[in-house]
């Protein structure tokens, strides 16, 4: 196999500390009866079989080692566990023992050395966040009172889409810009208030280098850094990505800057009725929605039959005299379902923990065969649910640190993937036939397309519901 530069850059490192440390590695490891698992190498451990995608290759090492696997990430013990009973093991009966989460170089770096709810450690900064979560930014009350924001932030989209698809008569448009502007004016609107990037004159920044931004956060908070795992290595920043999240948290710092002199001048001029929004909800929730809509529009492009059982199913309930709102959502059961469609051992203390989700949401024997197909049938009546509490299916985690903004999520995914259905008649690009659609994914927080997809949308409605104001 031939290891990417780092890893046998590494082993070179590795091999020649080999004698010293494989006295040590023995004495430190009898002490525990650790799942099996591959046998590690001195100094990178067994990062040498972790490939650019993790999931797939923890999965891989599953199907040889078991559903709790034992591995090595350089200087720390890494369990993986990829079934139903392990997921629970972790998440419900032992959760509270698995609660914290590592130090590691993005959250110094890109996140004021984690002081945002996703990295900060367990402890009562941490309860302190999520409460704030809870009780104010995402509570069903406040969710509820922002419903104008995210219809208002939706229109604007169908506004631009329609625009971009007019021009030249039938253009590509490339889905995911439109879809993370919505997504970031709709959580800026709500947590800060009012929004600070758009095309024109007072944007804090241009579109586009926001966009840049959010894939560069999510593409650095999801990387497995050398340093991270081997921290006396660190100083090398073998790969680059301690340099990448310096000149990435520099490009941040306005926002929040600007947003905190903004607000603390209201204040000041409001007095201590004002009540400051949260900065923290731009980060963790930024494209996570925008993300999954991208993917349910291309399995649906790539399967002509639920596509139409999906826009018949808009059509008979809405119509097309109207825009679908959020008290349509729980009227479309097929679109619930294509939303859902798209997620005796020792161990010992510092252990760092993975719960395979991805693998869990794939495997035949609680799927069936055809368990890697897009089939959102299943989910049809099925009572399934996204909430974690069925644990074959779990994209938003489960148990205290399962996902705050689940509520959210799911009405941005479902608001915007029926209203861009019921809005326009989507096709691949002229000579893109099916199976040229590229459906592999890209590491990161939040695992997007590896390439952005790219359709034509026809507006199908009467012109004047394209027309709204865009606040
Ligand atoms: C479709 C949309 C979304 C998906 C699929 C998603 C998924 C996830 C997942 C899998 C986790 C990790 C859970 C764990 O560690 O067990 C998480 C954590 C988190 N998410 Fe989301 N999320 C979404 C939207 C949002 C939104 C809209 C927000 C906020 C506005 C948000 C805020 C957070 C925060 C703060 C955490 C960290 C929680 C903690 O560590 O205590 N997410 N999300």
């Amino acid at each position: 196999m031939e290891l990417p530069v780092p890893w046998s850059s590494l082993i070179g490192v590795a091999l020649f500390l080999v004698a010293v440390l494989l006295r040590r590695r023995r004495s430190s490891s009898s002490k525990y009866m650790l799942p099996p698992g591959p046998r590690p190498w001195p100094v990178i451990g067994n990062l040498n079989l972790i490939g650019p995608l993790p999931h797939r290759s923890m999965h891989e090492l599953s199907t040889r080692y078991g559903p709790l696997m034992s591995l090595r990430f350089g200087s720390y013990p890494v369990v993986v566990g990829s079934s139903v009973d392990m997921a629970k093991f972790f998440l419900k009966t032992h959760d509270l023992a698995f609660l914290d989460r590592p130090a590691v170089a993005s959250a110094r770096h890109i996140l004021y050395n984690g002081s945002d709810v996703l990295w900060a450690p367990y402890g009562p900064y941490w309860r302190q966040g999520r409460k704030l979560y809870q009780n104010e930014l995402l509570s069903a009350s406040r969710i509820k009172s922002t419903e104008h924001i995210r219809i208002e932030e939706v229109r604007c989209m169908l506004r631009d889409v329609s625009a971009a698809a007019s021009r030249d008569g039938g253009a590509v448009v490339r889905l995911k810009d439109h879809l993370s502007m919505a997504r970031f004016n709709v959580v800026s609107r709500m947590a800060l208030g009012r929004k600070y990037i758009f095309d024109g004159a007072g944007s804090l920044m241009p579109p586009e280098a926001f966009r840049w931004m959010i894939q560069e956060f999510f593409f650095l908070n999801g990387v497995v850094n050398v340093g991270d795992v081997i921290p006396w290595l660190s100083f090398l920043d073998l790969q680059g990505y301690i340099k990448r999240m310096k000149r990435l948290s520099k490009m941040i710092d306005p926002l929040p800057e600007h947003v905190l002199v903004e607000h603390s001048e209201r204040r000041r001029r409001q007095g201590e009725g004002f009540v400051p929004r949260d900065m923290d909800i731009i980060a963790a929730g930024a494209d996570t929605s925008a993300v999954a809509t991208e993917w349910a529009l291309s399995e649906l492009l790539r399967n002509p039959e639920a596509m139409a059982k999906a826009t018949g199913e808009l059509d008979r309930v809405v119509g097309g005299g109207r825009l679908v709102t959020e008290e349509d959502i729980p009227c479309l059961p097929y679109l619930d379902a294509v939303d859902t469609s798209v997620g005796a051992y020792d161990i010992p203390a510092g252990t760092r923990v993975f719960v395979n989700v991805w693998a869990i949401a794939r495997d035949p024997a609680l799927w069936g065969d055809a368990s890697e197909e897009f089939r959102p049938e299943r989910f049809v009546g099925s009572g399934v649910d996204v909430k974690g509490h069925d644990l074959e299916f779990l994209p938003f985690g489960s148990g205290r640190r399962m996902c705050p903004g689940l509520g959210l999520g799911m009405k941005m995914v479902q608001l915007m993937l029926a209203n861009l259905l019921q809005a326009f008649a989507w096709r691949l690009p002229d000579g893109v036939g099916v199976d040229d659609l590229s459906m592999e994914e890209k590491f990161g927080l939040s695992m997007p397309r590896m390439v952005p997809l790219e359709a034509v949308p026809e507006p199908k409605l009467p012109a004047h519901l394209y027309d709204g104001p865009c606040p």
